[in-house]
């Protein structure tokens, strides 16, 4: 009988931490550990920001793999197994994804996987900012086995505890694991045995008003004509990111929800993805205000 590979879903809402997880796994799991990342944009960060000699990746590119990109999901798990031989697959689905048609495709379709369980990370600073729980956000909540309750740095006690409240309503089962930067023993995130769900979930609507540009440049930007830039982005962005540099060195930028850092990183030209509802509309004003720090 063919042993199933085990494979490990993550959700959340877009900027919640997921990619902090996956470095973080990769960092301290020792197995050998195959990732699958479904981003939403143009050009992909993520699989950059991951990418290391110890991993094997494949990118599924911009859309939404909980639908049309099936197919060339299954392919890939398949592709990955084949060439591998992963102990573990992990898969890292847009912040725009609703997951329970696929948790629910994999079990059905996929037979030489097993889905061992699904993760979601839930941003507390955002959740605090922006208490209103979306229709995506719900179900991917509802979906799991395990929530990281992730950016308890930014929160109070108090907050925090509401926030769980919240979250325990929804998903009366999974366990909520209050984390920051996604820290947690990984003994807890694999191994956990789903059981299979046998309900089609009804088919879902998009969310069409969210869309992405990217910027590049082989420019480097001046920084403080940069810090200027993110501090006035405005709530409309939801989240940007991607590689930023400046003349002394390169840097991962990452926005979300309004707050943003910077992390050295290495890039060979500045490239930032910019994501949210409409933001087509702010396309020409945000690259003019770039190009104005452009050295
Ligand atoms: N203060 C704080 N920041 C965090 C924590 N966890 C993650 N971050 C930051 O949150 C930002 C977004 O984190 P990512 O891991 O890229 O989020 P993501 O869910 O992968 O984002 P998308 O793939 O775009 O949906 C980064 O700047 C992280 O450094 C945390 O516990 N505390």
């Amino acid at each position: 009988m063919q042993v199933r590979t085990p494979l490990t879903l993550i959700t959340g809402a877009l900027g919640s931490g997921k990619t902090t997880l996956l470095r973080y796994i990769l960092a301290t799991v020792n197995r050998k550990i195959a990732i699958l990342m479904n981003e939403f944009g143009e050009i992909s960060i993520d699989s950059k920001i991951v990418a290391g000699k110890n991993v094997q990746m494949a990118d599924l590119g911009g859309g939404c793999v909980c639908c049309s990109l099936l197919g060339e999901f299954e392919a890939a798990v398949n592709e990955i197994i084949e060439t591998v031989a992963p102990d573990i697959i992990v898969v890292e689905t847009t912040g725009l994804a609703e997951p329970d048609a696929l948790v629910f495709d994999i079990q059905e379709s996929i037979p030489i996987v097993r889905l061992d369980g699904v993760i979601a990370v839930v941003d507390a600073d955002a959740m605090v900012r922006y208490p209103l729980i979306g229709h995506t956000e719900r179900i991917q909540i509802a979906a799991v086995d395990i929530i990281l309750l992730n950016k308890v740095d930014l929160v109070t006690e108090q907050q925090l505890y509401a926030i769980a409240t919240k979250l325990g309503q929804i998903n009366e089962v999974a366990q909520i694991i209050s984390t920051q930067r996604c820290q947690i023993d990984p003994d807890l995130l694999f191994g956990i045995g789903r059981t299979e769900a046998t309900i089609k979930p009804p088919h879902h609507v998009h969310q069409p008003q969210y869309t992405s540009f990217a910027y590049t440049t082989s420019a480097t930007l001046t920084r403080d004509c940069f810090a200027e830039f993110a501090d006035n982005l405005g709530e409309d962005v939801t989240r940007a990111k991607g590689f930023v540099r400046f003349p002394e060195n390169t840097y991962l930028f990452n926005f979300v929800a309004g707050r943003w850092d910077l992390e050295e990183f290495t890039s060979e030209q500045t490239e930032l993805v910019f994501i949210g509802k409409k933001i087509g509309d702010r396309q020409t004003e945000i690259v003019n205000r770039l190009k104005s720090c452009e050295q």
